[in-house]
């Protein structure tokens, strides 16, 4: 699926007509981060996770920086790197059931992918601090209230037809060459600090990834594993 998005991003940037983009799950879910088994199986050491952070901080900032206004349509659970995912679109909306959760140091990592630092610029300092280091399962109208979801829709299940609402006034202007010009002012702004903080994150997470609390987080739930909360 990294590789699949990283793809998708690839065409993306060759499409000079678009103006906006939805990101949304399947099967009731928005995102539930990294594919576990493949984590279990095949990313075991900490040179593996800076591989990962590399390919994902890569794919989600090209996806930020893309020319399009982009929202992410939040139903069920956006979990662990599906956080970090929510957090490199312009815009989030949520179903009512959805819950966003940042389970990383559950996991005995911190965001790796670029999420904590977008995080803070979306929520500020102490609500960022708050959602990373106790790892609540955050529900759409506190998500709300945080400014971290930009619109709840009416039902669970709603959140891609929300979306497609939410973008309704820039699909209808005929002003696409303007807005993805507004789009790519906004998102030349912060580059030299993300790359920066991106690439402090990745250090972080490839220190811890690999580690005796990670493999322990990894295992399959039938083994013993740290409580969650
Ligand atoms: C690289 C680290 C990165 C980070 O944190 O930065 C990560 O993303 S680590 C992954 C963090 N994600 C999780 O811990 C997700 C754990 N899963 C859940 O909380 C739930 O499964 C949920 C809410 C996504 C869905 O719950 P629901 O009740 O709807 O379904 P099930 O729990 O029965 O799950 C169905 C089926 O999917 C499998 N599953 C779920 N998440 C993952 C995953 N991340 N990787 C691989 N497989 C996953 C789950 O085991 C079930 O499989 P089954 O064979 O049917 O038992």
């Amino acid at each position: 699926m990294m590789v699949q998005l990283s793809d998708a991003v690839d065409e993306l940037e060759q499409w000079d007509r678009g103006v906006a983009l939805v990101v949304h799950g399947m099967g009731g879910n928005f995102c539930a981060g990294a594919d576990l088994s493949l984590a279990r199986e095949h990313l075991r050491t900490g040179a593996d996770g800076r591989s990962m952070c590399a390919l994902m901080s890569d794919t989600l900032t090209r996806l930020r920086r893309l020319p399009l206004i982009s929202v992410a349509a939040i139903d069920g659970a956006a979990i662990g790197g599906g956080a970090e995912l929510a957090t490199s679109c312009d815009f989030r909306v949520a179903g009512p059931e959805s819950n966003i959760r940042f389970v990383q140091v559950k996991m005995g990592v911190s965001t790796g992918w670029g999420g904590g630092a977008r995080l803070v610029g979306l929520v500020g300092r102490r609500a960022a601090l708050r959602l990373l280091a106790w790892s609540p399962p955050l529900a759409a109208d506190e998500a709300a209230a945080l400014g971290l979801v930009d619109a709840v829709a009416e039902e669970e299940g709603g959140a891609l037809a929300a979306a497609r609402e939410f973008l309704g006034g820039v699909l209808t202007q005929d002003a696409h060459e303007a807005v993805r010009a507004v789009k790519r002012v906004v998102a030349a702004a912060d580059v030299p600090v993300s790359d920066r903080l991106h690439r402090a994150e990745a250090d972080e997470f490839s220190a811890l990834w690999g580690g005796a609390h990670n493999r322990m987080a990894l295992e399959p739930p039938s083994s013993p594993r740290p409580p969650r909360s």
